[in-house]
């Protein structure tokens, strides 16, 4: 197979992945936007974490939140738990990767706000313990995954949302996760500005 021909499969697979989705998760997603605006009109926050290609998306997120999508809103309360390498570096340093996230939900998180947990595999340990994290301040869990959902998929409380991309292959996974954050940010818009197009 030639770069081109490599470079189409990707194309291929990657709306083909999205295709096969959409029935699956537009109701959760629906639900997930639900979640969210509930908690962001009683003043509520949302807080995001994942490792790599999802420290990313949840920088992503946050910053169509605070900053904007596509329309024009007041700013709207997320933090993404990736970005401050003091914290990350002393709480890995002192209490251990697993807890790199977890000690921020302690820290910040208050009940009624929302976690966005984001792991391809469902088994990042530092993911499921802000999951845990998150439980204890009766905060609610919106978790995207895949390959069936793994760990988390397990430990989910029934008014938690999982959206799990029902693939294998990680970089299928981030593409739909990241289809997925766009479908929050503009569902978020429309119940909050009643946004059309
Ligand atoms: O972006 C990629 C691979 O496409 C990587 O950076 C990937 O995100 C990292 O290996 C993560 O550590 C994977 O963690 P997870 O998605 O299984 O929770
Ligand atoms: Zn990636």
């Amino acid at each position: 197979m030639d770069l081109i021909d490599r470079i189409s499969q990707h194309f291929q697979d990657s709306a083909q992945t999205k295709l096969d989705a959409v029935e699956l998760l537009a109701a959760p997603i629906a639900g997930a936007v639900e979640t969210m605006v509930g908690c962001l009109v009683n003043n509520g926050r949302i807080l995001a974490c994942g490792n790599g290609g999802s420290a990313g998306d949840a920088q992503h997120f946050a910053a169509e939140l605070v900053g904007r999508f596509e329309a024009e809103r007041q700013a709207l309360a997320a933090i993404a738990l990736t970005t401050d390498t003091s914290i990350l570096t002393a709480v890995g340093n002192d209490y251990g990767f697993d807890q790199v996230f977890s000690r921020q939900v302690r820290a910040l998180g208050q009940p009624g706000d929302v976690l966005l947990a984001i792991s391809t595999s469902g088994n990042s340990a530092n993911v499921i313990e802000a999951i845990r994290a998150a439980h204890e301040q009766d905060m609610r869990v919106v978790a995207l995954t895949g390959r069936g959902g793994g760990r988390i998929g397990e430990m989910l409380a029934d008014d938690d949302i999982h959206l799990c991309v029902p693939v294998e292959r990680t970089a299928r996974i981030q593409e739909t996760h990241l289809l997925t954050i766009h479908c929050l940010c503009d569902g978020i818009d429309c119940l909050l500005l009643g946004v059309e197009e």
